[in-house]
């Protein structure tokens, strides 16, 4: 499919029709090249440093400037298909195969396969899912001290994150408008087991390092929480320049500027950066690894229980019961955790439903193409 002077990009913006790529250069990978696998085994260098060195800067140019992207146009139905032939709505952080035309102009090729990909329930409650990001290593799930925080949506933003594959970690903003950020921290990690939770202040510069250290070259980092969160002040805290427009009121008078669009920025460390528009409703996706991996304690304890099916409802022998008596566990996240696990099955089964749908499907298309082969005859 691919013809040899083939190339990977990555995918900056999706506009309407068209994407703004990033073109790697001589030393990233190319069709072909095995060694140039776009798809690294989590932990290994991702491709987006060579993206990010491939561009080397005029000499006129200071170190700030990035190389500009190229906008391709899509194909009518706005797709890009995959090794397979199957087609899909590209997103922020994709890598595909580009190819050149007879009049030089650039052409998508083919989607790679996503290393991880940060999904959500499109509006309205249809089977569909969006993909909000792909193969990101790191997906900062921020959430404001001031108001207080919500562990629900919490909760629910560390299911999209698991559930991406990519590691989460929280953030915990505006420090600078509470007295004990510290004391809320010690009450947010108990709704993200196994989850690093940070508390920074963007304006006042405070508790930025940590997350610093994560912006690593080739590393690709997503920041997700709901409208005003700050998570445009916070990335241009932390990369000391301004980079998204952020909901200050703009000097002009003109009202506030939100995050509108999703866009990869490649940081001069070599790491990436993409911004979200605020999620309002996470409708969470199923997966039920999701549910297993942000409820942790909860599968912890549901294992110590006497019975295998245990329901946690009146069981003897109940260790989530037990927990609730304690105090150990929250009547709150075992609620929201009983939701989204009916959620996950439900989810599942429905899943389960499309399949066997589609598999039906064929088979009659089978069935009636053997009737007309056989009335040929
Ligand atoms: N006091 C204080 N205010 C902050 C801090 N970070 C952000 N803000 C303010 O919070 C508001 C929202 O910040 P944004 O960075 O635009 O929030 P966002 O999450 O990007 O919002 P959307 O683009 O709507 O998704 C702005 O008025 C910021 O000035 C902080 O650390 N301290
Ligand atoms: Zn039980």
């Amino acid at each position: 499919m691919a013809d040899s002077s083939a190339c990977v990009a990555r995918v900056v913006r999706v506009d309407r029709g068209a994407v703004l790529l990033l073109p790697a250069g001589a030393d990233a990978a190319t069709a072909g090249d095995p060694s140039g696998s776009p798809a690294p085994a989590a932990g290994g260098a991702p491709l987006a440093g060579a993206v990010a060195r491939a561009a080397p800067l005029p000499p006129d140019l200071d170190s700030t400037s990035s190389p500009s992207p190229v906008r391709v146009a899509l194909d009518r139905d706005g797709l890009v298909p995959d090794a397979d032939g199957a087609r899909h709505v590209p997103t922020v952080g994709d890598y595909v195969l580009t190819g050149t035309r007879a009049d030089g102009g650039t052409t998508l090729l083919e989607l790679l396969p996503r290393r991880t990909v940060l999904v959500r329930d499109s509006a309205g409650g249809t089977a569909r899912t969006q993909a909000l990001a792909a193969n990101v290593d790191v997906v900062l799930v921020a959430e404001h001290l001031a108001p207080e925080p919500e562990p629900g949506r919490i909760e629910r933003l560390l299911m999209l994150a698991w559930r991406s594959g990519a590691r989460p970690v929280v953030v915990l903003t505006k420090a600078d408008l509470v007295a004990d950020g510290a004391r809320s921290a010690a009450q947010v990690a108990a709704v993200a087991p196994g989850v690093d939770v940070h508390v920074v202040s963007a304006t006042a510069g405070t508790g930025l390092e940590p997350l610093r250290a994560l912006l690593s070259p080739g590393i690709t980092v997503v920041i997700v929480g709901t409208s005003g969160a700050g998570k445009s002040t916070l990335l241009n805290a932390l990369v000391g320049r301004e980079l998204m427009a952020t909901g200050a009121l703009r000097a002009d008078g003109k009202g506030r500027h939100t995050t509108t669009h999703r866009e990869l920025v490649v940081l001069d460390s070599g790491a990436v950066l993409i911004d979200t528009p605020g999620l309002r409703a996470v409708g969470v996706v199923g997966g039920e690894d999701a549910v297993g991996a942000a409820f942790a304690d909860i599968t912890a304890l549901a294992e110590r229980c006497r019975f295998n099916d245990c329901a946690h409802d009146r069981e003897p022998g109940c260790a989530v019961q037990a927990a609730l008596e304690s105090g150990e566990l929250s009547a709150r996240r075992f609620d929201s955790w009983r939701r989204v696990a009916r959620e996950a099955a439900w989810q599942a089964r429905r899943a389960d439903h499309r399949l066997a749908a589609a598999e039906t499907a064929l088979w009659k298309q089978r069935a009636a193409s053997h009737r007309r082969q056989m009335r040929a005859r």
